[in-house]
């Protein structure tokens, strides 16, 4: 088989379609120039689930919108003493109570870890099954300490730092982060798929 028989052939750049500015430039940070992309801020439903089947319906609905091939993600903050929640429901539970009320869930418990889910879902078009590439990165919840730039990055302190996700400078996130592990398997399936994009519309 020669290699270009191997070449998915894309009619345009993959859309990475988020209602999230911060999620857009951390993606744009991680990926450089290794994947081109284009955006789309569109606010996909919240959807209820598991993590992986939330975001590859996610993908489903964001490539019939945009007609071809998209990128979507969802993120995850689940908490080991509340068996994962809040999870997908992260966003709403942060929307309430804030980062104090996030704390004040974990009042009962001494287990303080969490985990931060990421959810990639590749669909190459609207009839095409969603691919899925998770990243997750360990940690506890502790009172909030630095900027609150970025959902609950003040109260997520990952395994092995000191530092809280908001007071760590963004290369030393980028490092660790839920975001660029899942994005380093996202980087390896392109590689690996070898697509060809038609970028001339
Ligand atoms: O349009 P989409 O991509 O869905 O964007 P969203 O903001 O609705 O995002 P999610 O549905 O994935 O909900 C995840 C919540 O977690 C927050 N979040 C996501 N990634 C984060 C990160 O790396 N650090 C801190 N908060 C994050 C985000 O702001 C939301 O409140
Ligand atoms: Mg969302």
């Amino acid at each position: 088989m020669s290699s270009s028989s191997r070449m998915v052939r894309l009619p345009r750049p993959v859309t990475f379609v988020t209602g999230n500015a911060k999620k857009l430039e951390e993606t744009r940070a991680i990926l450089g120039p290794s994947i081109p992309f284009q955006s789309l801020k569109l606010d996909l439903p919240e959807l209820q689930g598991e993590p992986e089947e939330i975001s590859k319906e996610k993908a489903r609905l964001a490539a019939a919108e945009v007609n071809g091939p998209v990128l979507v993600e969802d993120t995850c903050l689940c908490f080991n003493a509340l068996n994962g929640l809040p999870g997908p429901y992260i966003k709403w539970f942060l929307q309430k109570t804030g980062h104090e009320g996030l704390n004040n869930l974990l009042k009962a418990y001494d287990d303080k870890s969490a985990y931060a889910l990421c959810v990639f879902s590749l669909a190459l078009g609207p009839h095409v099954e969603p691919v899925t590439f998770v990243g997750k990165t360990e940690g506890k919840i502790v009172p909030a300490r630095g900027p609150a730039n970025f959902g609950w990055d003040p109260i997520f302190q990952p395994d092995g730092y000191e530092l809280t996700y908001a007071e760590m400078p963004i290369e030393e996130k980028h490092k660790i982060s839920h975001r660029s592990r899942a994005l380093a398997l996202v980087k390896a399936h392109f590689a690996a798929a070898n697509y060809a994009f038609q970028t001339n519309d």
